[in-house]
């Protein structure tokens, strides 16, 4: 078994997990209700963006996860008092960011990809903004070019010597027209909080429009912004003076919806997740259904279930959205592995994010990597240069094997692939998954699961 890496154990740590491995019998159906809180890809960019503030913040809805103390951990460096008055909130106090000590944020480094958003609110607060190294799921290169670009094009100007970046902007920070090369989540977010204060209008072309995205505009509307999204993936905004703090209540994570949904396919259980909306969920809902899996909408949650009969195969290319999310994909290839006949997976965000599959095939899975896309394949979704596609031929019986974490979702693919095979499988570096999922160990005993973690 491969050592326990380092980041993993960090990450368990800053949730309060004290062991990194698991055990799990597979072959029992989860069947219950868990509750999903605020999205992680959401609620830290809430976090940076109460810096932007003169006055307090509050956040509800905030998941438990490693992310969030990273976050909060650097929030406190550039001087943010945060508190947490009660689970699942949390208070920003920005009074005293003019006292931010940047000599301590290198223990904040290679733990998320959120820290280079705090770029554009520590220009605009301090003048000036040292950013550790960059952390989360190695699925790709992940390069933060446009995010430098686009700083650049505001008047940042970026230092590399630093170990880590140092950014200033010695003549402010001024609206630019900005086009994007492919509609980036990170970058548009990197627009967004740096163009609300910057003098003038800034007009951004081929941005993202994932509904986190929209609920950040939410929150920097509810701030004072003036942001309007156009038609064709443009958005305008006109920079202001002063932004005040906010009051608000976290998007759902649908990243973790998606995830216990394929849990409940690939186990044939039965989960209520309390907290999943419909509307942001409708491009996942149609595969699920396809598949042969079952849901029932309701007022405050969504049912899912394996209604019996076969699983069927799909093709399916991730997308930006509203088409089907590169982070669904990883949980639902386990759920794939028990379809009659041969489903399609062209991954077309990451240029790597099917090193998870390895271990499914030692469990007895059948699937074929294509490091370099399938070309001729008849597709929806442009080809991209770097793309992958995977295709999983089923059914094949899944057996308990040993385990190691490879990335967050990847590493809650491991977790039901073993809570559904015959056997025993020993899982280790868990900590990764604490990254995005909250209370996890919790969850799984909600759920019946069978395992043991000596935590
Ligand atoms: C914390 C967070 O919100 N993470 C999400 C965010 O990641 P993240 O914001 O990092 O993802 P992006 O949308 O920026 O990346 C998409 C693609 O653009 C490329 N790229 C991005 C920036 C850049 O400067 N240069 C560049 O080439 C990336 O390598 C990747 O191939 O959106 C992804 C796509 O929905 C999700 O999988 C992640 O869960
Ligand atoms: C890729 C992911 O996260 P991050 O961008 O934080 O690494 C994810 O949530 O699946």
């Amino acid at each position: 078994m491969n050592a326990l890496t380092k980041d993993s154990q960090k990450a368990a740590a800053r949730v309060g997990l004290t062991s990194d491995e698991i055990v799990i019998t597979g072959g029992k159906p989860l069947k219950g209700t868990i509750q999903v809180r605020g999205a992680k890809n959401l609620v830290t960019k809430a976090m940076v963006a109460a810096l932007l503030g003169e006055t307090p913040s509050e956040l509800r809805g905030v998941p438990d996860i490693s992310d969030v103390q990273v976050v909060r951990g650097l929030l406190e460096v550039y001087g943010v008092r945060v508190t947490s008055p009660s689970t699942g909130e949390l208070h920003f106090d920005t009074a005293n960011v003019e006292k931010a000590h940047f000599a301590e944020i290198d223990a904040h480094a290679g733990a998320s990809r959120i820290p280079i958003l705090f770029c554009g609110p520590l220009l605009h607060r301090l003048g000036e903004a040292r950013i550790p190294d960059l952390g989360g799921c190695r699925i790709g290169d992940r390069p933060i070019d446009f995010h430098l670009d686009a700083l650049r094009a505001f008047g940042a100007v970026v230092d590399k010597t630093y170990e880590g970046i140092y950014i200033t902007a010695p003549n402010g920070l001024k609206g630019a027209n900005i086009e994007l090369p492919y509609p980036s989540v990170g970058a548009t977010e990197q627009v967004l909080l740096t163009a609300v204060r910057a003098e003038g209008t800034t007009e951004l072309k081929n941005a993202a429009i994932e509904p986190e995205i929209m609920d950040l505009i939410a929150i920097l509307q509810k701030m004072g912004a003036i942001i309007s999204v156009e038609p064709n993936r443009v958005i305008l905004i006109e920079g202001v003076d002063r932004l005040e703090g906010y009051r608000h209540s976290a998007l759902f994570d649908r990243n973790e919806v998606a995830s216990w949904a394929s849990a409940a396919l690939v186990t044939h259980g039965d989960i209520f997740v309390e907290g999943a909306r419909q509307s942001e969920m409708m491009t996942f809902l149609n595969v699920f259904r396809k598949v042969g899996g079952a849901f029932d909408v309701h007022d405050n949650g969504i049912r899912f279930w394996h209604p019996g009969g076969d699983l069927k195969p799909v093709t399916i290319e991730t997308d930006v959205h509203p088409g089907f999310m590169t982070d669904w994909q990883q949980p639902l290839i386990v759920a794939l592995t028990q379809a009659h006949g041969v489903s399609i997976v062209h991954e077309t965000v990451y240029e790597n994010r099917f090193g998870f599959t390895e271990a499914l095939n030692e469990m007895g899975a059948n699937i074929v990597v294509h490091a370099t896309g399938l070309p001729n394949h008849p597709r929806r979704v442009a080809r991209r240069d770097f793309e992958q596609a995977a295709t999983i031929t089923g059914p094949t019986p899944l057996h308990g094997a040993a385990l190691h974490v490879p990335d967050l979702r990847g590493g809650f693919s491991h977790l039901i692939a073993a809570l559904s095979a015959e056997g025993e499988s020993t899982i280790s570096n868990i900590g990764i998954i604490s990254r995005g999922y909250e209370h996890i160990i919790e969850k799984l005993a909600a759920l019946g699961a069978d395992f043991v973690y000596e935590g």
